[in-house]
């Protein structure tokens, strides 16, 4: 393993019986990193993040983690009759942490909505209750596929915020799934893009966000909205204008 990364995948090759899903991936993520990894509908993205959780197997190549990943699935997978704060015990389990104290501190906003039924929550508030529940197994790296899927743009805004937020006070390092490039590339140093189950360019944001093919096919009319959506959060909670740096390019 690539010393300092947290996810290395070398070669990967996953199949759905004759049909290949993945053909070769490599990528890797650095501690304390985040990486984006973007592509359309069908181009392979949930069956890497469920290879590195280990849902599925590689038909070859090799998946490497150094430390602990936890997963944030699409869809946020509630269990919709138990309360917000057994979603968020439930995070633990594998590592016998039943203390959801920390996870309060981090996401203030679950806090009101501890003993409410999980399937009563508004999809940014499952989100949250998604990422909450990922934190309690103490990972080291956070793969989050479609973080934004369904999302009001200033939900996104708000979640994004605390991704970037548990990135510099915790080191904690992101692998984000996203069908919606300018939120990946606006929160992410670097960027795979997948298409039809292979790495069709990867580079810094910054590269991928000037690259003329990348911007006519991925970064689509809704850029602006979540930039707008990002700079009216900090307005109105106060945030100094330096926070904008990294967001608006
Ligand atoms: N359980 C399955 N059985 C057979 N084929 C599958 C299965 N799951 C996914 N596929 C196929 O594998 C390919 C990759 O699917 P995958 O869900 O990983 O893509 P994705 O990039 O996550 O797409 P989306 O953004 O729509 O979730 C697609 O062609 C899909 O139809």
């Amino acid at each position: 393993m690539i010393e300092g990364s947290v996810i290395e995948v070398r070669d990967l090759t996953v199949r759905y019986g004759a049909a290949v899903a993945l053909d070769g991936v490599s990528l890797t993520v650095g501690a304390g990193e985040m990486v984006a990894l973007i592509g359309p509908n069908g181009a392979g993205k949930s069956t890497l993040v469920n290879t590195l959780s280990g849902i599925l197997r590689p038909a070859s190549g090799r998946v490497t983690i150094g430390g602990r990943l936890a997963q944030v699935p699409e869809g946020r997978q509630m269990f919709p009759d138990l309360t917000v704060d057994d979603n968020l015990r439930l995070g633990g389990w594998r590592v016998r942490n039943r203390d959801t104290g920390p996870i309060y501190e981090v996401l203030p906003d679950l806090v009101k909505l501890r003993r409410r039924r999980a399937g009563l929550l508004s999809g940014g508030q499952q989100q949250m209750v998604a990422v909450g529940r990922a934190l309690m197994s103490r990972p080291d790296v956070l793969a989050v596929d479609e973080l934004s899927l369904g999302l009001a743009p200033l939900v996104v805004a708000d979640l994004v915020r605390h991704l970037r937020e548990l990135n510099a006070e915790r080191g904690l390092a992101v692998l984000l799934i996203e069908q919606n490039a300018r939120i990946a590339l606006d929160l992410c140093t670097r960027a795979y893009v997948l298409e039809a189950g292979r790495i069709a360019v990867s580079g810094s944001a910054e590269e991928l966000a000037a690259s003329p093919t990348v911007a006519a096919a991925y970064l689509g009319a809704d850029a602006p909205v979540i930039r707008a959506s990002l700079k009216s959060l900090e307005q109105l909670e106060g945030r100094p204008d330096h926070e904008e740096e990294g967001v608006a390019r």
